[in-house]
C-alpha cells in the first residue's frame, strides 16, 4: 500500500514538476513575430484586391495603421514590406548582408534566365563578379571623353531628338513617348554595340517592336507572378508563351551581334560594352563563375532596365512642366543665362552652373517614383529584423514610394517644388535623406550614374529648344500614371513649339 502512495505521490510530482516545465519552457522561449499583417485578406487571392492597381498608394497609407514594417498577403505568398527612409535604410543598407538577395519569382526568374543576369541573380560570388565587372565597364566607358564617348553620344541623341520635334513642327500637339524611347534605346546600343541606329532602320525598329512587346508583356503577367501555376493553365498562359518568343527573338539579336563582335575585336583596343564583356570572359573563365551565357542576359539587362526607366522619367517631367509653366520657364530662364545664344546642346560640364535645372530633374524623380517598390530582395537566411522573424526567402519590398512622399521629410508631398532640393544659398542639396529613386545598399540601381547624365542631358536639351504646352483649353492630365513594370503617365498631346 505504502509502495502504491508512494507511486502515486511520485506519479503526481512528476506530472507537475512536467507542467511547470513545459510552461516555463513556453514562456520563456522566444514567440516567433511575424510583423502585423492589415485585416481583411481573402483565401487565396490575400490583399490583392484591396491593393488594387495602385499597389504603392495602398501599401504607403498602411504604413500610418501597421507601421514601417508589416506584412501582406500576395495570392499565397506573405510579403514583408519595409516604408520610410529609415526602415528601407536600415534593412538595405545597415543589414545588407541580409537583405541583398532575390525572391524565387517565376516570371522574373523567366526573363532572367533563371538569375543569369544581374537583376534578378540571387546574392553570391556570381553575382557580386557580373556587378563588379559590369560596374566597372560603365565607369570606363563614362569616364572616356570627347567623339565616341558616353556623353557625346548622349548630347547627339539630343541633338536628334530636338531636330527630330523641330521636323514634326508645332502644327499638330503631339505625344512624344516614341520619340523619348528611341533616343534612349539609341544610348544604350551606342553603349554597348558601339553603334546608334536611324529612326528608321528595320533591324532596330523590329528590335524596339519586340523588346516594347516584351516589356509590356510583363506589365500585364503580374497575374502570372502572384499564382505562377497559371502557366500550365492553357489559354491563360498565353502570355507565357509570348514572353518567351519575345525573349527568344531579341536573344537571336544579341547573339548575332556578340558574333560580330568577337570575330572583330581588338581586345588590346575595346570599342564598347560587348568587347569589354568578351574580354573579361576570357579572365573569369579562370574562376568558373561569369560564363558565356551570362553575357546575353547582362546585355538584355541594360536595355529592360536602361530604356523604360530613362524614358518614362523624362515622360513625367514633361507631364510637370505642361502642368506648372511657371516651372517650366524658371528652368529656361536658367537655361538661357548659362548657356546664352548657344544653340547646340548642353555639356556636362554646364551641371553645375545649372543647380535650379538640377532640383527640377530631382524633383520629377521624387514626385513620381518610377519603380514605387523598387525589385523585390529576400533574406538569404532566416533573420530577425526589428524583432519580426523573416524567413530565408520571403518577398520583402522595399516601398520606395512611401519615402520620397514622406510628409515628415517632404512638407505637402504632392505639390511639385523643386526648391525643396536647393540650401539657402541656391545650391543642390546632395544626397538629400528619404530621397532614393535609384533605391540603397547592394543592390542600387547599377545605371545610376548613366541615368543620372542622361537626364540632366537630354531634359536640359529639350526645355533650351522647346517649350512644352498643353492645347488651348485640353483638360490637366492626371498625374496618377498606370502601374505595369514602371509606373507610366498616361499619353498626352502636347504643343511644341521652337524656342
Ligand atoms: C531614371 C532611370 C532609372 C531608375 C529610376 C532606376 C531605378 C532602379 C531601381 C529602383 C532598381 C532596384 C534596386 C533594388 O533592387 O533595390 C534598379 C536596379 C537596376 N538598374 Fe536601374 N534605374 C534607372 C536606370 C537604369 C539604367 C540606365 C541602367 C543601365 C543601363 C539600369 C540598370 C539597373 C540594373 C542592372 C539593376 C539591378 C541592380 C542589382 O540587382 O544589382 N538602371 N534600378
Amino acid at each position: 500500500m505504502f509502495a502504491a502512495l508512494l507511486s502515486e505521490v511520485s506519479i503526481r510530482t512528476i506530472a507537475v514538476i512536467w507542467v511547470v516545465f513545459l510552461t516555463i519552457l513556453v514562456f520563456f522561449k522566444r514567440r516567433k513575430m511575424d510583423p502585423p499583417s492589415p485585416s481583411g485578406s481573402w483565401p487565396v487571392v490575400g490583399h490583392l484586391l484591396s491593393l488594387g492597381r495602385a499597389p504603392h498608394l495602398k501599401l504607403t497609407e498602411w504604413r500610418k495603421q501597421y507601421g514601417d514594417v508589416y506584412t501582406v498577403r500576395m495570392g499565397m505568398e506573405d510579403v514583408v514590406v519595409l516604408n520610410g527612409y529609415r526602415a528601407i535604410k536600415e534593412a538595405l543598407v545597415d543589414y545588407k548582408d541580409a537583405f541583398s538577395s532575390r525572391p524565387n519569382v517565376y516570371v522574373l526568374n523567366l526573363v532572367s534566365g533563371f538569375g543569369e543576369d544581374i537583376v534578378m541573380s540571387p546574392f553570391n560570388q556570381a553575382y557580386k563578379e557580373k556587378r563588379k565587372f559590369a560596374y566597372s565597364a560603365l565607369r570606363t566607358l563614362g569616364m572616356r571623353m570627347g567623339p565616341g564617348s558616353m556623353e557625346e553620344n548622349i548630347r547627339d541623341e539630343a541633338r536628334q531628338l530636338c531636330l527630330k520635334l523641330s521636323e514634326q513642327g508645332d502644327a499638330q500637339p503631339s505625344d512624344i513617348t516614341d520619340n523619348l524611347t528611341v533616343s534612349v534605346a539609341n544610348i544604350i546600343c551606342s553603349m554597348v554595340f558601339g553603334k546608334r541606329y536611324d529612326y528608321d532602320d528595320e533591324n532596330f525598329l523590329e528590335l524596339s517592336k519586340v523588346a516594347n512587346k516584351l516589356v509590356a508583356q510583363l506589365g500585364s503577367s503580374q497575374l502570372m507572378t502572384v499564382f505562377p501555376i497559371l502557366r500550365f493553365v492553357p489559354g491563360v498562359n498565353s502570355s507565357n508563351r509570348i514572353l518567351v518568343e519575345c525573349m527568344e527573338e531579341v536573344h537571336a539579336f544579341l547573339r548575332q551581334e556578340i558574333t560580330k563582335h568577337r570575330e572583330t575585336m581588338d581586345k588590346e583596343n575595346p570599342r564598347d560594352f560587348i568587347d569589354l564583356l568578351l574580354a573579361e570572359l576570357e579572365t573569369q573563365e579562370k574562376t568558373d563563375c561569369f560564363k558565356e551565357e551570362n553575357i546575353e542576359w547582362i546585355i538584355q539587362d541594360l536595355f529592360v532596365a536602361g530604356v523604360e526607366t530613362t524614358a518614362t522619367t523624362l515622360r513625367w517631367g514633361l507631364l510637370y512642366m505642361v502642368l506648372c509653366p511657371e516651372e517650366q520657364q524658371k528652368v529656361q530662364a536658367e537655361l538661357d543665362s548659362v548657356l546664352g545664344a548657344d544653340h547646340d546642346v548642353p555639356t556636362l560640364a554646364h551641371r553645375s552652373q545649372l543647380p535650379y535645372t538640377e532640383a527640377t530633374i530631382m524633383e520629377i524623380q521624387r514626385i513620381r517614383a518610377i519603380v514605387p517598390l523598387a525589385a523585390p530582395h529576400t533574406p538569404n537566411e532566416n533573420t530577425t529584423f526589428r524583432g519580426y522573424d523573416i524567413p530565408a526567402g520571403t518577398q520583402v519590398f522595399p516601398n520606395l514610394w512611401s519615402a520620397n512622399m514622406d510628409p515628415e521629410f517632404w512638407p505637402d508631398p504632392e505639390k511639385f517644388d523643386p526648391s525643396r532640393f536647393l540650401d539657402s544659398d541656391g545650391k543642390v542639396v546632395t544626397r538629400p535623406e528619404s530621397f532614393m529613386p535609384f533605391s540603397t545598399g547592394r543592390r542600387v540601381c547599377l545605371g545610376e550614374q548613366l541615368a543620372k547624365m542622361e537626364l540632366f542631358l537630354l531634359f536640359s536639351s529639350l526645355l533650351k529648344h522647346v517649350t512644352f504646352k498643353l492645347p488651348e483649353g485640353a483638360a490637366a492630365p492626371s498625374t496618377d500614371g498606370c502601374m505595369g513594370i514602371t509606373l507610366v503617365p498616361s499619353r498626352i498631346n502636347m504643343c511644341i513649339s521652337q524656342r
